[in-house]
């Protein structure tokens, strides 16, 4: 089986690899020169724990290749699964513009019949729609179009491929579901065939359900803060609920990230195509872009004013253990802070390159946490990395101006703050003065 996957980034690249690690020849292929000479010499674009080993290794057994030369790939391709980007348009709709130039790519040339498995994340419709474009386009051969929407993480994606709790397979053709079902039949999970339309659906639904949660337990926190609970325990007593489950229950300032802020406006614009005004999610959107303002309304309120103020920030990426600076709180947050006139020194483990290219100009970086909090007035944690959370806290009492941290992330107990000098506000939890 020959397959090509279209588009090596978080998902094609890892779909490539984990495809051929469990004994496919794999070919990936990206429009991206500079991208694909790093990756034949092994080096991933992506940073992404123990992609590169998988890599190496699959290479070596001539199992994964990687080109430019589309047209050439797709020729000799059973199978094509196409995972470019699909981001967000202006007005919160799915931009479908390098899907449908990936699906031509293939459409002109293609020479024998292939099965074109879709892994972006698409709106309702749109593989109906791929299918007529090929209908069109390569007339000449039968191409069938297969959903086969992808549920990974970044951070832990190579580990949710080969542990995921389903492989998704919507398909109109039962002989093209099962040849894409053995594909992936040596991973070991559980397969869910459905029609194309209802696969499609389920991404769209997945994701907005998980944001859901998200935004729900952040207005618990808001509540929480008011009546003097604490969130971290609401969340552990609701979790336990089997019903209810304890995952996505960590209250904070809200979700970022390339999906779940894209896909939610995407699936609300779904709704409101046919005239559906999905409430509901609208109402989950709000919270979130409320609740990433969450600690510039508290330091506000604790300082008065944050002119002149040195915030040391730590944490950039929109979440630990990826450089992925898309929607991340951290955009809103430093951007308030200059527009404050507040002076920001930033600090990242990972996301430092690619931070500089999109917060503020008047962002200051420092090399080490110690040397962001030295003499700062106050801290802002807005991603929870293993390096804050296992910071020795006097470290915050040493460096600091005055030891004030918000903490956008609950990195931690209120029992440890205690035994030190430091004034806490964290999310959902009394504040410690
Ligand atoms: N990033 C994630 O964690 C997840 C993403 N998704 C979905 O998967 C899709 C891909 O997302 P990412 O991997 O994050 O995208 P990405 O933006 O990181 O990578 C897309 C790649 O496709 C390449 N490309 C664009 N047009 C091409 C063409 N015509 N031929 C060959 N290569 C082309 C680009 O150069 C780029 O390297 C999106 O629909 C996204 O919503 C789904 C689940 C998880
Ligand atoms: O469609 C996608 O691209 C992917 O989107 C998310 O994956 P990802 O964005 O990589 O990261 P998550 O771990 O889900 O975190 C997303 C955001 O939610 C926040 N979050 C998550 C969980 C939680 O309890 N609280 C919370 O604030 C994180 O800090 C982060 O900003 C989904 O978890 C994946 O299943 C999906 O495939």
């Amino acid at each position: 089986m020959n397959i090509v996957v279209v588009g090596t980034g978080y998902v094609g690249l890892v779909t490539g690899v984990a495809l051929a690690h469990i004994g496919h020849r794999v070919t990936c292929v990206d429009v991206d020169e500079e991208k694909v000479e790093r990756m034949r010499q092994g080096i991933s674009p992506i940073y992404e724990s123990g992609i590169e080993p998988l890599m190496k290794e699959n290479m070596e057994a001539n199992r994964l290749f990687f080109m430019t030369d589309g047209a050439r790939a797709y020729r000799e391709a059973d199978v094509i699964y196409i995972a470019v980007g699909t981001p967000e348009n202006e007005d919160g709709s799915a931009n479908l513009t390098y899907l449908k130039q990936a699906v031509r790519d293939i459409a002109s040339a293609v020479t024998k019949d292939v099965i074109v498995v879709t892994k972006s994340t698409v709106p309702v419709g749109t593989n109906h729609e791929i299918q007529r474009m090929f209908k069109q386009l390569a007339p000449h051969v039968h191409i069938d179009v297969v959903s086969n929407p992808e549920f990974l993480r970044e951070g832990s994606a190579i580990h949710d491929t080969f542990h995921g709790d389903r492989i998704v397979i919507g398909a109109d053709d039962e002989r093209a579901a099962a040849v894409v079902a053995d594909i992936h039949r040596p991973f070991g999970i559980p397969i869910f065939q459905t029609d194309i339309r209802s696969a499609e659906m389920i991404k769209y639904a997945s994701n907005a359900f998980l944001a859901t949660k998200i935004s729900f337990i952040n207005e618990i926190a808001n509540i929480c803060e008011k009546v003097g609970a604490d969130v971290e325990q609401v969340a552990a007593g609701m979790g336990m609920d089997e019903r209810i489950g304890s995952a996505f229950l960590r209250a904070g300032i809200g979700y970022g990230g390339s999906c779940f802020p894209k896909d939610t406006k995407a699936l609300a614009k779904i709704a409101a195509n046919i005239d559906h005004d999905f409430e509901l999610l609208k109402a989950v959107i709000e919270v979130n872009n409320k609740q990433q303002r969450k600690l510039i309304e508290k330091a506000k309120k604790r300082f008065g004013h944050l002119a002149g103020k040195k915030i040391a920030l730590l944490g950039l990426s929109f979440k630990p253990n990826t450089d992925d600076m898309r929607e991340a709180a951290s955009l809103v947050v430093a951007r308030e802070l200059v527009a404050e006139q507040a002076i920001v020194v930033a600090y990242d483990p990972i996301a430092m390159n690619k931070a500089k290219s999109v917060l503020p100009k008047e962002v200051i970086y420092a090399d080490r946490v110690e040397q962001a909090l030295e003499r700062a007035d106050a801290a802002m944690i807005l991603t929870e990395w293993d390096e804050f959370r296992q910071l020795d806290l006097s470290v915050y009492v040493n460096k600091m101006k005055t030891p004030i941290i918000f903490d956008g992330r609950n990195c931690y107990a209120l029992d440890d703050i205690k035994k030190y000098e430091i004034e806490y506000h964290s999310i959902g939890r009394k504040p410690i003065k």
